[in-house]
């Protein structure tokens, strides 16, 4: 049984969906010090370093620890979760009618030691957002989307945010979940 280091429930359900046996503990890590350490790095080099501070951050012994993160880029700013309902509504009238990328990294870890990595990126387009949709939306999405980057869960009204979507489907939920499955294969976690 490998240890999922995430509080996400994104995570876990798409580890449940696919029948994969595993224990999830939240990861305590400072992802905003590790950010701040990272001054001109790539988005996929910081949601990988986050991913694998979170794989290193549970002592498993020998078992295989699956850590994950995922930010989102509009223009070179990058966004993590808004704090507030305010502040999820400033997130949403400067993503509207600019194309995101949602860089969503998973890393396997074990015995201390980080045993597999792996960077995806989606792109979504969002439309041009009106108040009064902004509004409207966050009536019925909010507190649900306030532990969600990009201020969307894509299965629910967060579809309603774009015109198109460029990549895989679970990179957009939160983890790339097809590598992961192939890494845990390789690894003796799941039959081949
Ligand atoms: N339900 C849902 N969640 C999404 C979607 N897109 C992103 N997310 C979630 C997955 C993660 O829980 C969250 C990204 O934030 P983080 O990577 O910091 O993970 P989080 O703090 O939630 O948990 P963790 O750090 O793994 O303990 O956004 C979506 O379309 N639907």
């Amino acid at each position: 049984m490998i240890v999922l280091a995430s509080k996400s429930a994104s995570r876990r359900a798409m580890l449940e969906a696919a029948g994969v046996a595993f224990e999830a503990q939240a990861a305590n890590v400072d992802e905003r010090a590790i950010e701040a350490g990272m001054e001109g790095a790539r988005p996929d080099q910081v949601a990988l370093a986050l991913a694998e501070a979170k794989a290193l951050a549970i002592p498993a012994d020998e078992r295989l620890v699956l850590g994950s993160d995922s930010l989102v880029v509009v223009e070179n700013r990058r966004f993590d979760k808004p704090e507030n309902r305010e502040e999820a509504a400033e997130h949403l009238r400067f993503f509207s009618g600019k194309a995101m990328q949602l860089h969503s990294a998973a890393a396997l870890a074990r015995g201390g030691e980080i045993v597999w990595r792996h960077p995806a990126v989606a792109m979504l387009f969002t439309r041009e957002l009106s108040e009064d949709f902004i509004t409207a939306y966050l009536d019925a999405e909010w507190p649900a989307v306030a532990g969600c980057v990009g201020v969307f869960r894509i299965e629910a009204m967060g579809v309603q945010l774009f015109e198109r979507i460029e990549g895989d489907q679970f990179t957009v939920l939160g983890m790339p979940l097809l590598p992961v499955l192939g890494a845990l294969r390789d690894h003796g976690e799941l039959p081949s």
